[in-house]
């Protein structure tokens, strides 16, 4: 059976979405199935796998694979993809929480939710100061832990072109500390409305960008005092603006993008 599939992407983190709110999968999708699809020799080809199906609580239901096949609670740059497909405006359920999505002139902004700083929300395998970890892993050390969504440690550094992610990047996400492994953001602070960034995502690895990354990287850097609550963050695919409010939401502002349309046979991935 044929399914249909749009490959979309924010700042070029890609992701191929299937469209289940109105008719379903030919069968229940699977990290092993969402696996291959991703696959970009075998496969269609993407960083995230996103599914959509129906919803009682928000417009519809947004499912999120990594690269690698498992299944997640966030991501940014989809949101503002399927807020896209979906006209502009949209409540979504996610299993990190519901957002909101709506059109403006830079794009489209997403209402991302409140982030959380406890050491179990993040989680980590025990009691820390999430604002300062005690750790290190090869000269990166004592990044700040947020969850947006999804879990994610920061370092700020003075240069990050000098830090090989590649190859820093599968230790840190590996590591036992983080029981549900971990996104990893190397961030240098320019300015104090402007930082660099490098993500390494869990399940995924570098990526051009990371809208959650990005807002766990802002969120990180407003704790530590070191830029405004409005800030920009440059990834190697572009900008994100990010804004922290005082009842402590988070906006993300930015483009999103559909590439092309195609379709595949179910039978060749299940
Ligand atoms: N690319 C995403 C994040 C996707 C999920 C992440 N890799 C995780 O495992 O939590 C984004 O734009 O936020």
């Amino acid at each position: 059976m044929r399914t249909d599939f749009i490959k979309m992407h924010g700042l070029g983190n890609d992701f191929v979405v299937l469209d289940a709110r109105e008719t379903a999968l030919p069968a229940a999708m699977t990290p092993i199935i969402a696996a291959k699809l991703a696959d970009r020799r075998e496969g269609i080809g993407c960083d995230q796998l996103i599914l959509l199906e129906p919803s009682d609580q928000a417009d519809f239901t947004m499912r999120i694979f990594n690269h690698d096949g498992g299944e997640v609670g966030a991501c940014g740059n989809a949101a503002r993809a399927v807020g896209l497909l979906a006209g502009g405006d949209a409540t979504i359920a996610t299993a990190g929480g519901t957002i909101q999505t709506r059109a403006n002139d830079a794009g489209i902004a997403v209402d991302m939710g409140e982030p959380r700083f406890d050491w179990e929300a993040i989680p980590l395998a025990y009691a820390m100061d999430t604002l300062s970890l005690p750790l290190a892993w090869h000269g990166l050390a004592n990044p700040v832990a947020v969850n947006v969504g999804n879990p994610h440690v920061v370092f700020f550094v003075d240069e990050k072109d000098a830090v090989g992610l590649y190859s820093i990047g599968p230790d840190i996400e590996n590591d036992p500390v983080f029981p549900e492994r971990i996104n990893v953001n190397v961030a240098k602070v320019l300015d104090r409305q402007t930082i660099k960034l490098q993500v390494w995502e869990r399940g995924a690895g570098l990526t051009r960008a990371c809208g959650t990354g990005a807002c766990a990287t802002a969120v990180a850097a407003m704790r530590r005092g070191l830029t405004d609550r409005d800030v920009t963050v440059h990834l190697p695919g572009g900008p994100l603006s990010i804004a922290w409010s005082d009842d402590n939401r988070i906006t993300m502002t930015g483009p999103a993008t559909e590439a092309f349309r195609g379709s595949f046979l179910w039978d060749d991935y299940a």
